[in-house]
């Protein structure tokens, strides 16, 4: 058969080191052994079916096996956020892998975009293998595929926009992930199309919940909620990236707690209060200088000290939220400003501060919500410190594993493939905590009206403010 003229895509494949191998092929009974061993649930299950047919009968088997199916069924239909979490990304990554990642197929889409080698002697087609298929939300994909001697990164990286389109998915990104094989994340399609509009303001402070502020949407529709007390966040994200959204979405779902005194805000912006000056009425304390910062951290960690000392003297090892005891939570919008770019007492000093209370506050009712363009490690030296990290789009691939931690973006954690503009403002992955899989979101839009509108609701009396260190619109 002379294939190699049917498909002459596959003569202008270049391989660099090209080697002559033999044209004869490994037996086809040991090419078959090999493929069983890969695939074991392919004679397994038919086997076990097979087996327990004859044991226990045709009719119990079935029976089983149809309560199995309607028990997942109704698993997925009853409670789907445990589903989402626990099965789908299983049942979906096994689906995938039959029907999209293997046999003919995946071959036949690697050697139209130039990515598998054919045998000119044999017209065997040689295409890389997908060896693992992880699907942690239903919109990507994340393949481990082994390459073929003389392919190397930078020949998939180059076909990238070509494997897309031949497998009708929105983005493909490849990295290395160890020699001789590659992590191909498939975007199959970009699941929000619409801004989510701004949480609702409850009405009274009964009705929050600290642990769950609703900020969004997952992509699976589910709320995209934020646990305050005993937490910090820092959020990173290049410039419009929409971290505007994950101050003021958090701040309206809290915001009968903010008038009520039981949450305080203490607001560092050191951008001149651009992004802040807004909602000025509703915060405790408001710095825009590095030196208001420090004496807005000073103060509370001082307040960190006196309910140390409370705890101490009453034996407890946590406090609840009250207006004696309230949530003192620190919103420093970019943090850099204050952990890198200052006067180097001032940074050194608000490190040391920060430090403080990012790895006591927990128990004591401070938390700090962090926002960053830049997530190095020279510009944020105290980022593993905040147990919740969220990254929205950033600039470079190595962001997103510095802000989610090692792996997440060869988990699916795309955040550098999310495009800079205001269609996807918002859009960002954190890691849920128990599967440890990427979730991908979107934040609420909030608007200036909508800011307004907040604090004209829930800006706490004017008796109640404190303001020790910069008063409202000072320096702002
Ligand atoms: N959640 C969102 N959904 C839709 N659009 C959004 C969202 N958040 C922000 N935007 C839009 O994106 C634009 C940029 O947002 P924003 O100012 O919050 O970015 P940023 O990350 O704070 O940028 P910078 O770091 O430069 O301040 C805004 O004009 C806003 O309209």
């Amino acid at each position: 058969m002379a294939r190699p003229h049917t498909r002459p895509s596959m003569r202008h494949l270049a391989h660099r080191d090209v080697v002559r191998h033999s044209s004869r092929r490994v037996g086809g009974e040991f090419r078959c052994l090999t493929w069983f061993a890969r695939n074991p649930l392919f004679l397994l299950t038919p086997t076990v079916l097979i087996v327990a047919g004859v044991y226990i009968g045709l009719v119990p088997t079935t029976v089983v096996v149809l309560s199995l199916a309607l028990t997942v069924t109704l698993w997925g239909r009853l409670h789907p956020r445990t589903f989402d979490r626990w099965a789908a990304p299983t049942l979906r990554a096994a689906w995938r892998r039959w029907t999209s990642y293997r046999g003919g197929r995946w071959a036949a889409v690697l050697v139209d975009c130039g990515l598998a080698r054919e045998d000119h002697h044999t017209g065997r087609v040689d295409a890389p293998r997908v060896m693992r298929v992880r699907s942690a939300t239903r919109s990507i994909d994340t393949l481990h595929v082994r390459i073929t001697r003389g392919q190397d990164l930078t020949l998939w990286t180059g076909r990238n926009e070509a494997l897309a389109d031949a497998l009708g998915a929105h983005r493909v990104a490849v990295t290395r992930h160890r020699p001789g094989v590659l992590a191909v994340v498939v975007e199959r399609r970009m699941p929000f199309t619409l801004p989510i509009p701004a949480p609702a303001i409850p009405t009274d402070s009964e009705t929050v919940d600290l642990t769950a502020l609703d900020v969004g949407d997952d992509e699976y529709g589910h709320p995209f909620t934020l646990a305050l007390p005993g937490r910090h966040v820092l959020v990173a994200g290049a410039t419009g990236s929409g971290k505007g959204s994950l101050i003021w979405a958090p701040l309206r779902a809290m915001g009968p707690t903010i008038r009520d005194g039981l949450v305080r805000l203490h607001v560092i912006d050191l951008k001149g209060g651009a992004e802040t000056r807004r909602g000025a009425p509703l915060f405790h304390r408001h710095a825009t200088t590095p030196a208001d910062a420090i004496a807005l951290l000073t103060a509370v960690r001082d307040e960190m000290k006196v309910r140390q000392a409370h705890m101490a003297e009453h034996g407890l090892r946590r406090l609840a939220v009250s207006t004696d005891m309230p949530l003192d939570l620190v919103l420093i919008d970019e943090l850099a400003m204050l952990t890198a770019y200052g006067e180097r007492g001032d940074v050194r000093e608000a490190l040391r501060l920060l430090a403080e209370i990012l790895t006591q506050g927990r128990a004591c009712l401070t938390s700090v919500m962090g926002y960053v363009q830049e997530p190095s490690k020279d510009v944020v030296d105290v980022r593993e410190l905040f147990p919740t990290r969220i990254c929205l789009g950033v600039t470079a691939s190595s962001h997103v594993d510095m802000v989610l931690g090692d792996g997440a973006r060869e988990r699916g954690a795309l955040a550098d493939a999310i495009p800079g503009d205001l269609d996807h403002a918002g859009i960002g992955y954190v890691i849920d905590q128990r599967s440890r899989l990427p979730i991908r979101f979107r934040a609420a839009l909030v608007t200036d009206d909508e800011i307004d509108e907040l604090v004209a609701a829930c800006a706490p009396p004017a008796g109640q403010v404190l303001h020790s260190i910069a008063t409202r619109g000072e320096g702002s």
